[in-house]
């Protein structure tokens, strides 16, 4: 009953081998001295039997080892170990009855299941004196002992089996339900990080890789490329959404309150503080802080930073005491960091801390294939903030949008499809004539044609592209009721410029 229990109560089929042959070996004399008993599996395949003990591989159509013979013929076997050990050259099973005594008998039993299936399980291998092996086949217990390690055996080999099937099937659904859950994300994020080309869909997907992470992301790519949105997404669509987002541009803040704006200050921390004020960095903890334009942060406070990235702790300026947070950084820059690294004005430590997750944005030239698709969602766009009937852009006019140059990126675009739009009249397609630098196209709208149409045979081209200038200026500076900020930065030029042409071309405002 002791030994059926100790069976029963095995695990997997590995411990019941385990268990059966320490029973057996006790049986068959004690401490293992007087007899020897080994259970070998046999493998998936049915092509080899294996031990639990070491490397051994015994292949069932081998017949240098007993145990080929034994499944062979399906019978039980008996054979002197002398006679095994001059006529069974197998190295494995040589190297398994080498240390048995010669005047010992092996017994080989085929084991397989006693249920309707009858699968192989194995092989039982016995060594011990003859009369030990004689009294123990003859004893009734070992018939029962053999068909109740056969029957366990099949059943826990079946239920692992099964285990298994189920372990790889969840895992594959875990997997599937990832990819799909992934896909999904992916998908929402097209609607804000527009464009089909593969290098947008790579980015989304990384977007989306990113966003499950806590890891530091740095963004690394031109001006205009989409830096903020991704920053935005990775905190949207990642665990600490429901926290804050704090953003600050490091090259838009002067040197000397970058520090405060950042970390915070004390009360009566400088002159003029005389109000404590929590940082940036305080009040992104449980959410993200963004830093735009990176490359130029101050060294000093280069190592501040990296400091707070390595122990989630800082002080504000003035404090004693350090204050902990716990944010995720998303940083981005258009500079070459490593090549400030090289100059020694970016810190090398805080550029690997802060591209645990680099991720690189492809500039619009790399990418023409999604100009008209972001054209046509700006347009869009205009029309819904103008509260405007929808129109499209006429083929001249997309095919020239795909032409240009965008050193600008998506920004120029953006900008550029804007203005378009404010020069077309409302419900009809933005046409060629719409684009700034479309001189010779005929104009969709009669507020641009001074814009698009030079006038008159040309006897002096210099006098010619002044009233051209001149008409240009004039009916930009009407539509944009005399803003010369709006009229300056339609045309692509510094407003103290245009007050310049203006003044040469005896032009006003109004
Ligand atoms: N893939 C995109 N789909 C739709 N809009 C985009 C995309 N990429 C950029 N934009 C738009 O272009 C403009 C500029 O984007 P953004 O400010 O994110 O660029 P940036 O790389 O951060 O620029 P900078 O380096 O100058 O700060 C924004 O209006 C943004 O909405």
């Amino acid at each position: 009953m002791a030994t059926a229990l100790s069976m029963v109560e095995s695990e997997s089929p590995r411990e019941l081998r385990s268990r059966s042959s320490a029973i057996l070996c006790e049986a068959l004399g004690g401490t293992g001295k007087t007899g020897w008993a080994q259970c070998l599996y046999l493998e998936g395949s049915g092509r080899w039997l294996g031990s639990d003990d070491d490397e051994t591989r015994l292949a069932c159509d081998d017949f240098r080892h007993p145990y080929a013979h034994a499944i062979r013929s399906g019978k039980p076997l008996i054979l002197g170990i002398a006679e095994a050990r001059s006529r069974l050259d197998h190295e494995g099973f040589q190297a398994q009855v080498s240390a048995l005594p010669g005047d010992w008998q092996l017994a080989v039993h085929p084991l397989r299941a006693v249920d309707g299936k009858h699968e192989w399980l194995g092989v039982l291998a016995l060594g011990a004196s003859p009369a030990a092996l004689e009294w123990l086949r003859r004893d009734s217990d070992f018939k029962a002992f053999e068909a109740l390690l056969c029957r366990l055996w099949a059943r826990l080999a079946r239920h692992r089996g099964e285990r298994q099937r189920e372990e790889q099937l969840r895992a594959s659904l875990t997997k599937l339900s990832d990819g799909t859950r992934r896909q999904a994300l992916s998908d929402r994020l097209a609607a804000d990080l527009l464009g089909d080309s593969p290098a947008m869909q790579t980015l989304r997907s990384q977007v989306v890789r990113a966003a499950e992470t806590g890891l530091a992301v740095l963004l690394q790519g031109e001006t205009g490329t989409g830096k903020d949105c991704v920053a935005r997404a990775i905190h949207r669509f990642s665990t600490r959404c429901d926290g804050p987002f704090m953003a600050i541009n490091c090259a838009a803040i002067p040197e000397t309150l970058l520090e405060s704006e950042l970390f915070g200050h004390v009360r009566g921390a400088f002159s003029g503080a005389d109000q404590a004020r929590e940082g940036l960095i305080g009040q992104a903890d449980g959410g993200t802080l963004f830093l735009d334009e990176i490359g130029d942060m101050p060294l000093a406070l280069q190592a501040k930073l990296l400091r707070v990235l390595e122990s989630g702790r800082y002080r504000p300026l003035g404090a004693n005491e350090e204050l902990r947070a716990d944010l995720r950084l998303v940083a981005a820059t258009h500079q070459p960091l490593r090549e400030r690294i090289r100059d020694q004005r970016f810190r090398a430590d805080l550029y690997y801390r802060l591209g645990q997750f680099p991720l690189t944005l492809p500039p619009l030239r790399e990418r023409r294939e999604d100009i008209a698709e972001l054209a046509e969602a700006f347009v869009t766009d205009f029309c819904a903030r103008e509260g405007r009937k929808e129109v499209g852009i006429t083929p001249a006019a997309l095919r020239q949008l795909r032409e240009r140059d965008y050193p600008g990126n998506v920004r120029e675009l953006k900008n550029l499809v804007d203005y378009a739009c404010a020069m077309t009249r409302p419900g009809v397609d933005i046409d060629l004539a719409a684009l700034p630098g479309q001189a010779e196209s005929p104009a969709s709208d009669p507020s641009v044609d001074g814009e698009s149409r030079v006038t008159g045979p040309v006897s002096d081209l210099r006098q010619a592209l002044r009233d051209f200038e001149a008409e240009l200026i004039r009916q930009r500076l009407l539509y944009f009721d005399g803003n010369r900020a709006l009229a300056a930065e339609s045309l692509g030029l510094p407003k103290r410029t245009l007050a310049h042409k203006c003044r040469l071309l005896e032009l006003d405002a109004k």
